[in-house]
């Protein structure tokens, strides 16, 4: 027996002891898919023809060497970083990353043939793929409003540039045979303190209603909404707030999504999903790292991301809360960043499977908490890690720090060889 199947056994016959089934946990984990962002590869730049500067009051910061200036580029190194994530999982994409051939596109006119290589690509890999119309790093969003805007021009243009993104998501599901999120988001806000909150908030409204009174088939296109508490130039005011939306959505059976680093810096994700999910049946999420603010840091198992996976797991709201990640930093090596943060969501979840969640619940109705307290924090150190050691081996992908070295070879054989900068 190896020292991993040593663990292994050693592990189950700890949580054997609270009820819990270890076989049964990693083959529940295995059919959980993250939705993993492609835009930490390439620092939101996308692949358009005439692309701008990164706006919309989001921020990458960092220089560190090697990121992805090609689709081809983008999706290799994905491939990278999917090889050290055990599960399959699925790529969320933003319209900035057609592939329109050299020719300019507006984003009005998009449509599936431009995104044919990736659904290609998804299909090879057996990856499902979300989708984003990009809302900012736009002329047209230029003064930070889009769907909001006080001119109809402007906002019709991102009207019809989200009815072309719910299309090309229905594509997508359609190809790949599992239904796509396409999330909208916007930036829309002020940086100082409103005169009207009403006006852009029924315009915005107005917008919505207009997007989705466009046919789609929701086998195949799942709309999600995305709220924010503020930008970088939106501080005081954003339209799309949490409360914009979560009505929007309960009226209108979409799905909200929220953004852990979009809130109150002690305002947690973990504690409304509960609350949701009674009055919606599905949520869908974006996992960040708010450090200060909406950094949108790598996600590292912090109390907060057990949490969240905690609250999904207790409630048996696996089927109901899409989970996706959205950090971006250029400050490390990308393909790293992806791999340290999608383990890190899903080591959460398997945290949260080998938790005696009935156990836990029972004992708070019975007003039991020192047992509760108790319980909670000894599980902290319960074989969790032995557990996953194992889930990784089994999944064919490196145990424990392995990835790293992979993640280096590649640094040095593919990635230094990109751009004119060195490899450090
Ligand atoms: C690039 C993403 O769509 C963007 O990060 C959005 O989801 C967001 O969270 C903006 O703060
Ligand atoms: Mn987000």
């Amino acid at each position: 027996m190896t020292m991993i199947q040593e663990g292994y056994e050693y592990a189950k016959q700890a949580y054997a002891k609270w009820g819990i089934n270890v076989d049964e946990a990693i083959l529940g984990l295995k059919r959980v898919p993250i939705s993993i962002h492609c835009w930490q590869g390439d620092d939101i730049a996308g692949f358009e023809v005439d692309a701008q500067e990164l706006s919309g009051g989001i921020d990458v910061t960092g220089d560190y060497p090697g990121k992805a200036e090609t689709p081809e580029q983008l999706r290799s190194d994905l491939e990278k970083a999917l090889s050290l994530i055990p599960g399959t999982h699925r790529v969320n994409l933003h319209a900035i990353y057609a592939e329109t051939d050299g020719e300019i596109v507006e984003r009005d006119q998009l449509e599936p043939k431009h995104f044919k290589n990736w659904v290609e690509w998804a299909r090879q890999h057996q990856l499902g793929l979300d989708f984003n119309p990009t809302i900012f790093s736009h002329p047209k969003a230029a003064d930070g409003l889009t769907l909001s805007h006080p001119d109809p021009e402007i906002r019709e243009f991102w009207i019809n540039h989200c009815i072309a993104s719910r299309k090309i998501g229905e594509y997508f599901g359609r190809e790949l045979g599992t239904p796509c999120l396409t999330n909208i988001w916007i930036p829309d806000g002020y940086k100082d303190v409103p005169s009207d909150r009403m006006t852009p908030r029924v315009r915005l409204k107005d917008s919505l209603d207009r997007i989705f009174a466009a046919p789609i088939d929701e086998a195949f296109n799942v709309d999600a909404i995305e709220s924010k508490l503020f930008g970088l130039g939106s501080e005081s005011f954003v339209v799309g707030s949490h409360e914009f939306y979560l009505g929007y959505a309960l009226k209108n059976n979409k799905l909200c999504l929220l953004d852990t680093g979009h809130f109150h810096p002690t305002e947690t994700v973990s504690n409304k999903i509960s609350s949701m999910l009674l009055y919606s049946d599905n949520l869908a999420l974006h996992v960040s790292r708010p450090v200060r603010w909406d950094s949108d840091h790598v996600v590292t198992l912090d109390d907060e991301l057990r949490e969240i996976a905690l609250e999904i797991v207790r409630n048996d709201a696996l089927d109901k809360v899409m989970i996706g990640l959205d950090f971006f930093d250029a400050s490390i090596n990308r393909v790293a960043a992806w791999t340290i943060g999608t383990r890190n969501m899903i080591k959460a979840l398997l945290y949260a499977m080998l938790t005696p969640n009935d156990y836990l619940k029972q004992l708070q109705e019975e007003g039991n908490y020192t047992e509760r307290l108790t319980l909670i924090e000894e599980f902290k150190t319960y074989p969790f890690g032995a557990v996953w050691d194992y889930y990784c081996e089994q999944n064919g992908v490196p145990v424990k720090e392995a990835w790293l070295d992979e993640v280096k070879a590649y640094e040095q054989g593919v990635l230094g060889h990109r751009g004119k900068q060195e490899v450090r």
